[in-house]
């Protein structure tokens, strides 16, 4: 059975991964966050700063992150220092801390995703298929979520426009607002945070007298637990390196 660490058990996600988990052959046996708790649903929860004894004390075998990126980084940090592979979900990361994945990754298995639902995976095959063979069409990106999400645009959609970037030269423009005329490389990316949607995406394909639109609308949050979950137990005994979540798909 596979011992799985919980980053961010207090959270939305945290809350749905233990949901989740008590259906699979796994068990959750810590959780790390910074309030003030001693358990969640019987689990006990550690402050990330001890993050590195908890691992080792109580014998896990890979860490699942919900969290944020300044957390995530310590605790996968810590990772690093005892040889934990870690699945990290959190977005909203800067440079500085992709380049601090890259270097935990070195030391242990890491796979980071933005969206750990599968119709989101083939959502991006297609978006790279559809802007190469619309090569003159234009993009516009639209994201909705929930109104406590704190990152904007989200990972998901920052990784959609990836994938366009690597087909295509664009430039986003966040918004717009007064006379803003449409340049001819531009991809419009707007973010909606409204009640409890759980995660919104769609990308318009617009020229030649046709729209085409690419979207994806996850309906609980239980289909990212169970894809986290799923990458947590493929990842549990992968040697060091970046993984992603295409691979446990196609596995
Ligand atoms: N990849 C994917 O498929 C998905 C990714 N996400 C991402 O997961 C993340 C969490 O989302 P959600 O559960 O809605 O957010 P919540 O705000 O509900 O939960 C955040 C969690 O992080 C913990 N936390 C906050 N600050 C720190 C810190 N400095 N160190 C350690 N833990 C911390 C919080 O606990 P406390 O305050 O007690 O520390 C809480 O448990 C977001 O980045 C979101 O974008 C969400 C859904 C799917
Ligand atoms: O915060 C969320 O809720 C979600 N975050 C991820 C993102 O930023 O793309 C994935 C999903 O859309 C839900």
């Amino acid at each position: 059975m596979t011992r799985v660490a919980l980053l961010g058990i207090t959270g939305r996600m945290g809350e749905t991964v233990l949901e989740t988990a008590a259906d699979r052959d796994l068990e959750i046996v810590v959780g790390f966050a910074t309030s003030d708790v001693e358990s969640v649903e019987g689990v006990p929860v550690v402050h990330p700063e001890d993050a590195a004894e908890a691992l080792a004390e109580r014998d896990v075998d890979v860490v699942v992150d919900f969290a944020v990126p300044e957390g995530a980084l310590a605790v996968a940090e810590a990772c690093a220092e005892v040889g934990v592979p870690i699945v990290v979900g959190s977005t909203g990361y800067d440079e500085d801390g992709i380049a601090r994945l890259d270097a935990v990754s070195e030391d242990v298995a890491l796979l980071k995703a933005t969206n750990f639902s599968r119709g989101i995976q083939v959502l991006q095959r297609t978006v790279r298929e559809a802007v190469r063979a619309l090569d003159d069409y234009d993009l516009e990106l639209l994201e909705s979520h929930h109104n406590g999400k704190v990152d904007a645009p989200s990972g998901t959609a920052n990784s959609i426009l990836e994938t366009i970037q690597e087909e295509r030269e664009v430039e986003p423009i966040y918004g717009r607002e007064g006379h803003a005329p449409r340049g001819e490389n531009e991809i419009g990316v707007f973010a909606r945070r409204a009640g409890d949607i759980r995660g919104e995406h769609e990308l318009i394909l617009a020229g030649n007298d046709e729209v085409l639109s690419l979207s994806h609308r996850a309906e609980d949050r239980a289909v990212f637990a169970a894809g986290a979950l799923d990458a947590a137990v493929w990842l549990s005994d992968r040697t060091p390196g970046r993984y992603t979540f295409g691979e446990v798909i196609d596995a």
